[in-house]
């Protein structure tokens, strides 16, 4: 069995000749598998510079080679679509600037249209009730008047068509996506596009084209009616995946949801670096599932810890998991009850950091 470190270690002591780092440290190994004999990844390099990355490929795939008991190796090199038309950047940083951007890691800047703001919601590791705050934040953010969407970036398990209760593909009209519309949400998710079995055999690169592509041609506002917050629901976990995506999403901020155990916790930690490293501000933790059986309290300490700011937790409580299941957001379906107060206090929190 091949040791995941073994193999990272050895991809970061080939070093990128544009940043002169190591390739994991310069961004470059994305959608990494590990399995018993073999390692492959993708080395998705700016457009025009392939042939630079040869070299560098070639001398990965050797790296790859000389660990101990690994049968096949694979390296794809792959260039990034070239930048979209130029009318749409605004304020031009020079080129030395975003080339140095770059040699780190590819940044996308792309924003989609008519999208006020642009919130992430994460989770360290999966299971943690992620896209259950995501689709109930959504609410509690229209509850308050503002006009909202959601994106369910989810690629490994897009649950955002059974939480809404959505089906069949999404129209393509003016060469642009039409987005559904549930409970007051426009909703757009991978599980749209893609046959329930396809979710897994997503890679980083892939994953954010695809992710890429919802977030920009999808009409989730108009000129005269622009949405005013945009939900995103990302993939849980720290991976490669993860950073490329939030790296190519234009994020305004995040909030990260925990369970208040310490393993959910550590991992909570790691998505808040992961949102530093790419300069996204982390809004603030959620605890899920607070109550007897997890506990109570640890994402509060973690939040003051960290030095972010704490929104709220949610009981662990059955009615929030019926409501998923049957499409209906509780926050929709009992908006009195005490779930709903607790994510509208979240989402008053949430839209003033985001200044809605
Ligand atoms: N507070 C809660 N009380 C009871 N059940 C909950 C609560 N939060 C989430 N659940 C249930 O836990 C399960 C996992 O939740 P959800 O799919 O939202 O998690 P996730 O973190 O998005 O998962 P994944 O990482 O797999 O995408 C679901 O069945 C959901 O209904």
């Amino acid at each position: 069995m091949i040791d995941r470190t073994a193999v990272i270690a050895a991809l970061d002591a080939v070093v990128d000749p544009k940043s002169g780092q190591g390739l994991v440290a310069a961004g470059l190994v994305q959608g990494l598998t590990v399995a018993e004999d073999r390692a492959g990844f993708v080395m998705e390099v700016p457009a025009g510079e392939t042939a630079i990355y040869a070299p560098v490929r070639d001398a990965a795939e050797a790296a790859l080679k000389s660990i101990p008991g690994m049968a096949r190796v694979s390296v794809v090199l792959t260039a990034e679509t070239a930048p979209a038309a130029a009318p749409r950047r605004t304020a031009g940083l020079s080129k030395a600037a975003t080339d140095q951007g770059r040699a780190k890691a590819p940044v996308a800047t792309e924003r989609p249209a008519h999208v006020k703001r642009v919130l992430a919601v994460a989770s360290g590791k999966g299971g943690v009730g992620k896209s259950t705050v995501a689709v109930n934040l959504a609410a509690a953010l229209a509850a308050r008047g503002l006009s909202v969407g959601i994106l369910d970036a989810d690629v490994y398990g897009p649950s955002l068509p059974t939480m809404l209760g959505l089906s069949g593909q999404p129209d393509y009209v003016d060469g642009a996506i039409v987005p559904h519309v549930a409970h007051g949400l426009k909703a757009m998710s991978v599980g749209l596009l893609t046959k329930a079995d396809d979710a897994m055999i997503w890679r980083g690169p892939m994953a954010s084209q695809a992710i890429t592509q919802m977030l920009t041609q999808t009409r989730w506002g108009t000129e005269d009616a622009p949405l005013d917050v945009l939900v995103v629901d990302l993939p849980p976990g720290t991976g490669d995946v993860q950073l490329t995506l939030i790296q190519k999403t234009p994020l305004d901020g995040a909030v990260i949801v925990s369970t208040p155990q310490e393993v959910a916790l550590a991992d909570a930690r790691r998505a808040h670096t992961l949102f530093q490293r790419v300069n996204v501000p982390t809004l603030g933790l959620i605890e899920n599932m607070s109550g007897d059986v997890f506990g109570r309290g640890g994402a509060e300490a973690e939040a003051a810890r960290l030095g972010v700011a704490f929104l709220g937790d949610l009981p662990l409580d059955a009615a929030l998991r019926q409501a998923g299941d049957a499409g209906r957001p509780l926050v929709s379906a009992e908006p009195d009850g005490d779930v709903a107060q607790r994510f509208a206090a979240v989402a008053a929190r949430v839209a003033a950091s985001l200044g809605l």
